[in-house]
């Protein structure tokens, strides 16, 4: 196949599957550069497998256009631009690891020596291992030697990290770093956030079959974490310190105020400036795992509400600050 040199790796337009009165997928927009990072990263039934499944031509889309390296996703498997690892059942118990990788290889016309996917993979030394005896992680880096063999431009991996341990985990990104370091184009679904802040230069946050934030990790989570100040203020009324700058929410928990923002140092300088006798300030950041669940409007909570306007002395309670 010949690369459209200058297409993007992946381009997404419109794209909606819907199964029965379940819009799985609604309309999604995507273009993926050569050489990105990406996660997609969504609560439990957001679209991501679908997607995924309908980029690596596994699903057929209801409607909007799908291309890799300006060709459809069939094709781009068929030559092995487009690099996928396999389903679990894809490892056969008797079949050796070097015997499974060849096979594969077996498919493409021009593939990289079998060594080598092993060697990335980091399965080099299981080469003659069985599929039964291998662990959950092996066989995890097993299929991943699988999508490596045809040299692929753009891996699209669906949670590949799902059911291994810390140390396989660990191991997996480590092979995984090695192949992105030779400035190939990786898609890849987490449920783990932390992997996500770890290894991707770009997330993209899906819920309910949308898009709901995409950008460099950096960017997305400072705008989905932020930071939180909490403070002793006495006789101030939450309505107040709703007020100062960047403060998005507040909320009054035994006597402290919480409030929620982008820019502490701000809101530190602004709370000392308003209220000199507020005391005990701290300063942290909000739990990825909380920030992920309120931009997905997944319950983690607090339900958004209204300003009380109560003092800070009131009895605990919990109020959200209007946007
Ligand atoms: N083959 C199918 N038949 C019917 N409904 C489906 C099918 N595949 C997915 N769905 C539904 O579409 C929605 C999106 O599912 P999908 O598996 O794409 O989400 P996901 O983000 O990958 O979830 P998870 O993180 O749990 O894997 C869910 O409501 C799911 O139940």
């Amino acid at each position: 196949m010949n690369l459209h040199h200058g297409a993007p790796a992946l381009s997404v337009a419109g794209l909606r599957k819907a199964y029965g009165g379940t819009r799985a997928v609604d309309g999604i927009d995507l273009v993926v550069g050569p050489g990105e990072v990406v996660a997609l990263l969504g609560p439990n039934g957001a679209g991501k497998s679908t997607t995924i499944d309908m980029i690596v031509g596994l699903v057929r889309p209801d409607a909007g256009q799908i291309a890799v390296f300006g060709a459809s996703p069939r094709e781009a498997v068929r030559s092995g631009v487009i690099g996928v690892m396999p389903q679990e059942g894809a490892l056969l118990d008797d079949v050796t690891v070097g015997e499974t990788v060849t096979l594969i290889a077996s498919l493409h016309r021009t593939p990289p020596p079998v060594e080598e996917a092993l060697r990335r993979a980091g399965v080099a030394d299981l080469a003659d291992r069985r599929a039964a005896r291998l662990s959950g992680g092996q066989r995890q880096r097993v299929r991943f030697a699988m999508a490596l063999v045809s040299g692929p431009d753009l891996l699209v991996l669906d949670e590949p990290t799902a059911a291994m341990d810390v140390t396989a985990r660990r191991e997996f990104w480590r092979s995984m770093h090695a192949f992105t370091g030779t400035g190939r184009t990786v898609l890849f679904s987490t449920h783990y956030l932390e992997e996500a802040e770890a290894y991707a230069d770009r997330v993209v946050l899906m819920n309910a079959g949308r898009i709901v934030a995409d950008g460099p990790v950096p960017a997305v989570m400072a705008e989905v974490s932020g930071r939180t100040v909490t403070a002793v203020v006495p006789g101030a009324r939450a309505e107040d310190l709703g007020t100062l700058p960047g403060v998005t929410a507040v909320h009054v928990r035994e006597g402290r105020a919480e409030l929620r923002c982008v820019d502490s140092d701000l809101v530190v300088r602004e709370l000392l400036a308003r209220h000199p006798d507020a005391r005990d300030v701290e300063v942290g950041a909000l739990g990825l795992e909380d920030a992920f669940l309120r931009l997905t409007g997944t319950p983690a909570g607090a339900p958004a509400g209204t300003l009380t306007g109560a003092p800070i002395e009131a009895p605990a309670e919990e109020t959200e600050a209007a946007r």
